[in-house]
């Protein structure tokens, strides 16, 4: 947790006067059991009613400066732990926004979710905790036994054996309550990433009918977590009943002995109502001090999984230098025996290469077709391009510079990726499009639609443009969503297109307008279209057929019919022999 303590360093005042604040507060709490028993003493005893209402009046100033402090800390503690999350929150979100897909990946989406906001809120409620309590708490329950021992040491032995024992209960049932903790920080992890599947598939889901199968997932994941709930509570359950029972023991004992000593004139009425307030003043502290000992545990937990985050660095790091200058007459990309392994060993541990010694060259202005069997390394290449991974052996260079030489700026200004899944963001149809560049005009927005084959729907909006978009795009079918993804990279006039199977949910006459418009349209520009369907790929200057993440072909469609057997099945499972051969 003490890394994390650099988040606070803006609110140092108030980490420092808080608990000085709240010092006070305990100090005067300390102070009233004396003027209680002063004022049976000399007031009650005596019957000077004017004595007992002086007295009254300085117990009744000593809780509202007592309260006043307490605010003030309150105040403190509210806007140093309300700060602290949220610098801490937006640390967090500018720093996984440096990861690479990755990085991504090994943590899980639902988990880092959970780490900025659950566990940052664990964190916030530690700080707050810190100063409010932290000195306040061991203060009070220190301070009674010493006043208790002020008083009346021969009494104050009762504080000395009570007080280890309620810290014994305290550490015997806290050590075995806070590994469970631990283990419900993991189990809320799994609910989220159940919760997070079963509401962003629920179409899915319900076309499979597997509404049952999610619920009985979910019940068994939020049961599991409550079973670890109700254990820790039967056990928290134990600590008040056995606490109290040793503290109300120990208030018989004062009352016993205490009024042994005030027969032996030792003595004072007042004094033995002092001792019982202390007691249940030390019981109580030592309560909160369990508490604390609780909320530092969870802290502590989340602060390991936040610096976890915080200290992952990006297995794709961005060069310090600036934009670099393509080299004159290179090819536009270069892939110089390229193997990339997600688990980034290579197969020393039994994983395989996701593609394995890739070795082409693409030249400025060729559209080519990229085509293989579902999972032999497609997406994995194109993905090299931008540098989402970087690769594990050999290199991949842009207009003669590796990628790993490029400002991510310049490199992806330079690539328009259309993912696999259209994603879109809530806002306008406009603001979307503005991703692919701020300052495109309205011209440029529609024409990117129109090479987009989007226009006309877009046109049939009575909003047109502005028409809104839901989060995540949801109210727009799949292939309107991505014709507007692809107008989107459009709209950034990159140098090379890479259209991931973003055409896949188009029907067949509007691919190939696609395509023609692509043609058409983006003179110069180097496009790579990932597809499953021959269709797509078939008229593209080369086409790149992979077979199991290693290159069966490079070439036209007629050279491959003629020279690569993968690519001479994948065409006829498609097409007839006559389409094949035309
Ligand atoms: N994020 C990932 N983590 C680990 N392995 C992955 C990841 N993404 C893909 N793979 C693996 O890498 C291999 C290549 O996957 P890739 O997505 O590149 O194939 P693809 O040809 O694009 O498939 P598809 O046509 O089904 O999209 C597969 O074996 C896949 O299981």
């Amino acid at each position: 947790m003490r890394k994390l303590a650099r988040f606070l360093k803006n609110y140092r005042l108030q980490v420092i006067l808080g608990p000085i604040f709240k010092l006070t507060e305990a100090v005067f709490e300390l102070i009233v059991p004396i003027v209680t028993a002063d004022i049976i003493d000399n007031g009650v005893r005596t019957g000077d009613v004017g004595y007992v209402w002086r007295m009254g009046g300085v117990m009744l100033l000593l809780g509202v400066v007592g309260l006043c402090c307490a605010l003030v800390c309150q105040k403190m503690a509210s806007i140093a732990s309300q700060g602290f999350g949220t610098v801490l929150r937006n640390e967090m979100y500018r720093h996984i926004n440096t990861f690479s897909h990755k990085e991504i990946d090994r943590f899980g989406t639902p988990s880092l979710i959970t780490r900025i906001t659950n566990d940052v809120n664990q964190l916030q409620y530690a700080v707050a905790m810190l100063i409010r309590l932290v000195i306040r708490a061991p203060f009070l329950a220190l301070g009674a036994v010493v006043m208790a021992m002020l008083i009346d040491l021969p009494l104050a032995i009762v504080f000395l054996v009570a007080t280890p024992l309620i810290g014994l209960v305290l550490y015997l049932v806290m050590s075995r309550s806070v590994p469970y903790f631990k283990v419900m920080q993991k189990k809320l992890d799994r609910i989220s990433l159940i919760s997070r599947e079963g509401l962003s598939g629920a179409r899915v889901i319900r076309a499979f009918s597997k509404q049952d199968h999610e619920e009985a997932r979910f019940r068994t994941a939020a049961n599991d977590q409550t079973d670890t709930a109700i254990r820790v509570g039967k056990l928290s359950a134990l600590l008040n009943p056995l606490t109290y029972l040793i503290m109300n023991f120990a208030v018989i004992a004062i009352v016993w002995f205490g009024g042994m000593r005030v027969t032996s004139g030792g003595m004072t009425q007042g004094e033995v109502i002092a001792f019982v307030n202390y007691m249940s003043q030390t019981l109580l502290a030592l309560i909160v001090v369990a508490n604390l000992v609780v909320t530092f545990t969870k802290a502590a937990a989340s602060a390991g999984r936040v610096n976890e985050v915080l200290e992952t660095e990006t297995s794709v790091p961005e060069p310090a230098n600036g934009p670099v200058s393509p080299k004159q007459g290179a090819p536009e990309i270069a892939f110089s025996h390229v193997s990339f392994s997600y688990s980034g060993d290579g197969g020393e541990h039994g994983e395989k290469y996701a593609v394995k010694d890739l070795d082409f060259t693409i030249r400025k202005g060729e559209t080519i077709g990229i085509i293989g069997g579902t999972g032999s390394g497609k997406s994995t290449l194109v993905s090299l391009i931008p540098r989402f991974y970087d690769v594990t052996e050999g290199s991949v260079s842009v207009e003669g510079i590796n990628v790993k030489e490029y400002p991510f700026s310049q490199l992806r200004e330079k690539v328009g990726m259309v993912p696999q899944l259209a994603e879109l963001f809530s806002g306008t149809i406009a603001s979307n499009l503005r991703w692919g560049n701020a300052h495109a005009t309205q011209q440029e927005l529609e024409n990117a639609l129109r090479i987009a084959q989007a226009k006309d729907f877009v046109d049939r909006l009575p909003l047109g443009l502005e028409s809104p978009v839901s989060q995540g795009g949801k109210n727009f079918s799949g292939g309107q969503k991505q014709r507007l993804t692809i107008a989107r990279a459009l709209a950034g006039k990159p140098e090379i297109l890479i259209l991931d199977d973003s055409a896949s949910a188009l029907d067949f006459a509007t691919d190939a307008a696609l395509r023609r418009a692509l043609k058409a349209e983006t003179q110069g520009m180097t496009v790579l279209m990932v597809s499953q369907r021959v269709s797509t790929v078939k008229a593209a200057d080369r086409i790149l057929v992979l077979d199991d993440g290693t290159m069966a072909g490079l070439g036209t469609h007629e050279e491959l019919m003629e020279s690569c057997e993968v690519y001479r099945e994948i065409c006829l499972s498609q097409l007839s022999r006559e389409e094949a051969a035309r």
